[in-house]
């Protein structure tokens, strides 16, 4: 298992970075390698991001050494999605799911050990993990694609449709602050969250996955005054601040997964931008 770290940045610190720094910052590159887990601590609200593709023997995330605790969710809680096209399964101290694609696994506060495995390491699971301190302790539950909750948004005249699906969400699944889920642009839309929006009360992760390797996606952050732009692949993820709006135009078809965590869990709790205020 390999960590990095991430410190984030306050919004004026934005103006003087190059592409690179902007990189080294908020973008959290290649987290998917067959047979590892590699991991991101991030000091945004202390997310912590990560990718595993288990192989023969599978991967344990049960060790807190890197999170301060003896067990990794001691006090703490988790989304685990697989975005493969292969089935996996997770044991949660004891208890067996099954994670087919595009379904997510909540793991709730006081999990000891989480055992990932792909029922075919020819065709394996693909895990991303978003984590998030937890005051509360829920259930673990597995929630399939059928069963989160859709939501389909903007104009094929504007190239933004998108259905965004619900998960771990108050309306699905309850959590103690994380929410997560997954977005696809209808085809031949580019554009997701737009018009845009900021949440000053909760940070945000993108994960862009699906997406054909020479096709990037232009993911816009910064204050709505003050954008910058990074340029990402499939399997890299992007660290949201509060402070800072998010969407992403690709240049190919997309999908990715958004997970937050904050004051609240009101998905509404947003303030709009007009795209005529943006520079
Ligand atoms: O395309 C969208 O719109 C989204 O997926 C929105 C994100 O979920 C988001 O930004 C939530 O605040």
């Amino acid at each position: 298992m390999t960590w990095t770290t991430r410190y984030g940045a306050a919004p004026s610190a934005i103006d003087g970075m190059t592409a690179d720094d902007l990189r080294n910052e908020f973008l959290i590159p290649e987290l998917w390698a067959r047979g590892k887990a590699r991991f991101a601590y991030t000091h945004v609200d202390r997310m912590v991001i990560g990718g595993v593709v288990p192989e023969t023997g599978g991967i344990a995330i049960g060790d807190g050494a890197e999170v301060g605790t003896p067990h990794f969710f001691d006090t703490r809680e988790g989304g685990i999605a697989n975005l493969g096209k292969g089935r996996g399964t997770a044991v949660v101290d004891g208890e067996t799911f099954s994670v087919g694609p595009r379904d997510i696994l909540y793991v709730g506060r006081g999990a000891r050990d989480v055992h990932l495995t792909s029922d075919d390491t020819a065709n394996p699971a693909m895990f991303y993990l978003n984590s998030v301190p937890a005051g509360v302790e829920h259930p673990h539950r597995l929630i399939t694609r059928a069963e989160s909750k859709p939501i389909t948004m903007g104009e094929a005249a504007k190239s933004n449709m998108r259905t965004l699906r619900m998960y771990i969400h108050p309306e699905v699944a309850p959590s103690c602050l994380l929410l997560m889920g997954i977005t696809d642009p209808a085809p031949g839309s580019i554009w997701n969250t737009m018009p845009p929006h900021l949440h000053e009360r909760r940070m945000e992760a993108y994960f862009y996955f699906d997406m054909d390797g020479e096709d990037r996606v232009f993911h816009f952050m910064g204050r709505p005054d003050n954008t910058r732009h990074l340029v990402v692949a499939s399997g890299e993820a992007v660290l949201s601040p509060a402070w800072s709006i998010h969407m992403g135009a690709g240049t190919g078809p997309y999908a990715f997964v958004w997970g937050m965590t904050g004051e609240n869990q009101v998905y509404k709790d947003v303030d709009p931008i007009p795209v005529r205020a943006l520079k």
